[in-house]
């Protein structure tokens, strides 16, 4: 296949690298001097250095060429992008089949990744690809499943199978809101593990907050529409043990810092990438409000992340939480 990846963070790059083995590939940026750089370079060193691409990528900040002749697109803007890089394949490639990979809740709308698409798009041929994957090892061709999802299963496992591949196993799901829900909100709780990290509460803390993290993706997915199982799977737990223990995590990394006492402009400048747990933990709180749902956790990082509490004042209140069934 010849495949135009659209946008050259470290997840559209680590992904052009991973499919370079067994397609073509052109990855576009926005930045034309950025652009340049990684022809020269031959790597992305601003966000994904020491990766070489594979002679079958191609760099282009001309989105037309990009998508010149592709068989297929992936989106791999952050969730802010998504909507405007939408609006500009819909002009130049009406009827292309996409997919996308960010991972969050629509600042100031709330909606699911799918529901930007199906605004933006109408039907369309599309589907969503995530679980646990950083892009570095991805880039580096260590062991990873992901999972790809789509309504329509065919287009979900003839998709699949064509990106399968190397030490990239790619498996096929059709619940579009479970593993959306799963990608959301899995990041706030690597920020709410970082802190817990990051004050030192110890291994049986960390355990708590991933489990009974679990517990409120299920509660808010099963709320929207989404499949119990799911959450069991690479979307849900999958990528939730991934962000919250490993120290690649961009969201972790937020939750460590704000555990050292760090403002959250100061950590951002310091991160150098999105952490989509930031803008997500105001959304899901925001929504499981409306919906009724009990989500203390969230509820409590988008507290610290407004700087309403400190770290340490929401794991006194999580502990003062009067005791329930599990
Ligand atoms: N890095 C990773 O390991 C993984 C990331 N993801 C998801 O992929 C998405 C992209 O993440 P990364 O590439 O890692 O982020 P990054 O921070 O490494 O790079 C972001 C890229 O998007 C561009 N960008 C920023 N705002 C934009 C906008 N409004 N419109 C268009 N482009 C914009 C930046 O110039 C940069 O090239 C996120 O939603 C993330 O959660 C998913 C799986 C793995
Ligand atoms: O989504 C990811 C892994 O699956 C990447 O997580 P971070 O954005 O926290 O680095």
């Amino acid at each position: 296949m010849r495949i135009a990846v659209l946008g050259a963070g470290a997840w559209g790059t680590a992904l052009a690298i991973a499919f370079a083995g067994r397609h073509t590939v052109s990855l576009w940026a926005r930045d034309a001097m950025r652009v340049d750089e990684m022809a020269r370079q031959r790597e992305n060193r601003r966000y994904l250095p020491a990766c070489a691409f594979p002679d079958a990528v191609q760099v282009t900040a001309d989105l037309r060429a990009a998508l010149a002749g592709a068989d297929l697109a992936i989106v791999a803007a952050p969730l802010a992008g998504l909507r405007p890089l939408l609006q500009q394949l819909k002009t130049l490639a009406p009827v292309l089949p996409f997919l996308w990979v960010c991972k969050g809740l629509e600042a100031g709308s709330g909606l699911l990744p799918h529901q930007v698409v199906a605004e933006v798009m109408g039907k369309a041929v599309c589907g969503v690809l995530t679980g646990p994957s950083f892009a570095l090892e991805v880039a580096r061709g260590l062991p990873t499943a992901i999972t790809l999802v789509a309504t329509d299963a065919a287009f979900a496992e003839a998709m699949a199978q064509s990106l399968h591949g190397g030490n990239l196993r790619i498996y096929a799901n059709q619940d579009l809101i479970g593993a959306e829900v799963g990608g959301a909100v899995k990041n706030v709780l690597a920020i709410a593990t970082g802190i817990c990290d990051g004050l030192g509460l110890g291994l049986n803390a960390r355990a708590a907050l991933i489990t009974r993290g679990l517990a409120e993706i299920t509660r808010f997915g099963e709320a929207l529409g989404a499949r119990r199982e799911t959450f069991m799977g690479l979307a849900g737990m999958g990528d939730l043990i991934l962000t919250c223990t490993g120290d690649l995590s961009r969201n972790r990394r937020v939750g460590l810092l704000l555990a050292e006492g760090k403002a959250l402009e100061d950590i951002s400048r310091e991160l150098g990438h999105v952490a989509e747990g930031v803008p997500a933990a105001r959304e899901v709180a925001r929504r499981a409000t409306e919906l009724g749902i009990d989500m203390p956790i969230t509820r409590a990082v988008a507290a610290v992340l407004d700087g309403c509490i400190t770290p340490r004042v929401a794991v006194e209140q999580l502990m003062a939480r009067d005791p329930t069934h599990e």
